[in-house]
Order: C-alpha cells, then structure tokens, then sequence
C-alpha cells in the first residue's frame, strides 16, 4: 500500500492526467481516502469501471453529485469486457493535446477493479494492439510498473501502469466486506461463507429472490438461513465431498462466483442516495485539501490542532512567566531607585 502510493507520487510530475479506476458496484467503497492525499489536485478523469455489473439506475445519481461536487472532474462508465465507452477516455485524453504534443495518462485505483483489463481495452480500441497487461480475477496481480504503453498514435498518448492500491485496514466491517465480495481482498484473507451470508442478505434487502427457484431451496421460498441456502446451492451443484456429506464451502465458492459474473443480477452495494453523496464528496474534499471545513472525522487532525493549542498556551505561559519574573527582578531595582 505505501509501496504502491510512492510509486504513484514518483511518476506523478511526468503524468499529464490521471485516470482514477473505482468498481461501479461499489462507487463509495473503491476509493482510498489516502490516495486523495498524493493526487490531490492534480487533472483527473474518474471511471466507474465493471458497470456492467452494476446496477445501471446508479449512473445518474453520480453523475449529478460529480456535477454538484467537482465539476471539472469527468467521470465515465466503462465495461472493459465489452469495450464500452472506452473510445471517450482517448477522446477525453484527446482534449489535452493542445498544447502537450503527447500526453502521459496514469491508470490508478484498488486492486481487482480492472485497470489491467483497462490498459488492454484502451491498445484494443486506440491502437488495435493486444494484451499489454497481465489481468486476473484474483486482487494483487499487478505488482510494479509496468512501463508506458501507446494507446493513441495521433495524438500520442502514453499510459502508465501501476499496482492497485488497497486501504491497509478498513475499520467499516460492511465496507471491508463489500470490498471482499468484489473480489478486491484476496479470497482466502475472507470468509467465503460470511461473504455468501452478506450477498444474501443483500438480494433479500432487494426482494431479489430469483435464487430461490434457481437453487430450488424448500418451498422456493426466500431465506435468511445461510445454511439452509448453501446446503440447496450444493444439492444443486452436486457438491458432495466422501461419505455423502455436502461440500458447503464449495457451495459457497460457486455462489460467491455467480454473484461475481453477475449471474445473479446487476447490484450497487454502496449507497447512492443524494444524501450519503454529499457526505462521502464532503469527506474527499477535506481528504484532499479541498475543503474549508476541519476534519472531524480524523482524530489525528484534531489533535494536531490540539497540539498546536497547547504549544501556543505554554508558549503564552512561558512568556507571562518571564515577564513576571522580569517585573520581580526589576522590583527591587525600582525600589532601590525610589
Ligand atoms: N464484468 C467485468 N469484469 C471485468 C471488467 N474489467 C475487468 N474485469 C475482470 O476483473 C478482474 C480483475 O481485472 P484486472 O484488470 O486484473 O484488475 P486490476 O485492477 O489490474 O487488478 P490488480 O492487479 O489486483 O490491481 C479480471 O477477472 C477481469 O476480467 C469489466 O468491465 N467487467
């Protein structure tokens, strides 16, 4: 992570634009408050990546909170499976041309969001070249820069891979765990059971109860049981381990893959309501700088503020008490005087 975050600082004087990449399913949850730090102000085009597993009536209520929050910050929608709306990034990029003759474009963001798939996509599209980046469904396969790679001859634009970049201890246990189900936390640092129970409650939360026939749970009726779901998701898939006795953690696999393939419907885990917008615009911009207001939520900003209270009080009681001792010392001379 700190890695990761120098390396990005390193080449950012070279970087023209920098291409942020976030899950569209988790919009909120895809962003390191700490990248916000190191990027700071510099030009930026955020792309709400795997919308296609998304669900698509979140595009708006983004759409207008970037419009109301920044906005000179463009923000697109791209499926680097099906290439779509991966001609406006270079069209975007494009725009800078006049007046740097090539432009260097930065692809950054958390780990398994697709910025490989990305920088794929974009040779595909601007150049008709192929792979050019490793891509795999599990986080952390981009490890180091790979180098500059072309994806636009005229005008020339130039990208820069760089590893994901993962906050190092999410506190928000819902967070963490729609980070995890994402498939942006390595499966085996997750539970794949209470990733399961999550989705479920998730489908449950949305009345989406198609697995119930799917699955062909009892009475094909919705469930709370995450049991009960795994013990019909591994009848149906035949997931039976020796001695008859069924495998739910293969069960749970299976299920968590659906979800991942979006076999299981579109979803936004994150919410997009006008309201948790603004907060989480509000926090980015006192991430950044950008903002006016002191950073409650960051104790350690309150108590550097607290410190530099207290320094300023002993810093003021210091200079009383010399000054009292002065007016002591002189006291006796005054005397002396009358
Ligand atoms: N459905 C869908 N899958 C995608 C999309 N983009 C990438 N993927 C898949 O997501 C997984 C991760 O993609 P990568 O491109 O390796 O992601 P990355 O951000 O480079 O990952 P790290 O190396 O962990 O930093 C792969 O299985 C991709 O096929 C997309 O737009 N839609």
């Amino acid at each position: 992570m700190a890695k990761g975050l120098r390396l990005i600082s390193e080449r950012l004087n070279t970087v023209d634009l920098v291409v942020e990449v976030r899950d569209a399913r988790i919009p909120l949850s895809s962003v390191n408050p700490n990248f916000e730090k190191v990027v700071g102000r510099k030009p930026r085009l955020v792309i709400y990546n795997k919308f296609d597993l998304a669900c698509p009536n979140t595009k708006q209520p983004l759409m207008d909170a970037f419009a109301k929050h920044t906005p000179h910050t463009p923000v697109l929608f791209t499926s680097c499976l099906k290439d779509s709306n991966i001609r406006d990034i270079l069209t975007y990029a494009a725009t800078l041309a006049d007046p740097i003759p090539h432009i260097n474009l930065m692809i950054v963001g958390m780990p398994n969001v697709g910025k490989s798939s990305l920088i794929n996509s974009l040779r595909r599209v601007g150049v008709g070249k192929g792979k050019a980046a490793q891509t795999g469904a599990q986080p952390g396969v981009t490890r180091t820069v790979v180098g500059t790679v072309k994806v636009l001859e005229d005008p020339a634009i130039y990208l820069i891979d760089t590893p994901g970049v993962m906050v190092p201890h999410i506190a928000d246990p819902i967070k963490s765990l729609k980070v995890a189900v994402t498939g942006g936390i390595r499966d085996h640092l997750a539970n794949e059971q209470v990733m399961v129970d999550y989705i479920l409650y998730e489908l449950n939360r949305r009345h989406a109860y198609d697995y119930c026939s799917w699955y062909r749970l009892p009475d094909q009726q919705p469930t709370n049981d995450i049991d009960l779901l795994l013990h019909s998701v591994a009848r149906r898939i035949g997931a039976v381990v020796k001695g008859g006795h069924l495998d739910l953690t293969m069960a749970a696999k299976f299920f968590l893959k659906q979800f991942r393939l979006g076999k299981l419907g579109r979803y936004t885990l994150d919410d997009v309501s006008p309201a948790a917008l603004d907060t989480f615009f509000d926090q980015m911009k006192l991430y950044n700088g950008t903002s006016s207001r002191v950073k409650q939520s960051d104790p350690m900003a309150i108590s550097r503020r607290q410190e530099k209270k207290l320094a300023k009080l002993a810093w003021r009681k210091e200079q009383q008490k010399k000054h009292q001792l002065g007016a002591r010392r002189l006291q006796p001379a005054d005397t002396d005087d009358e």
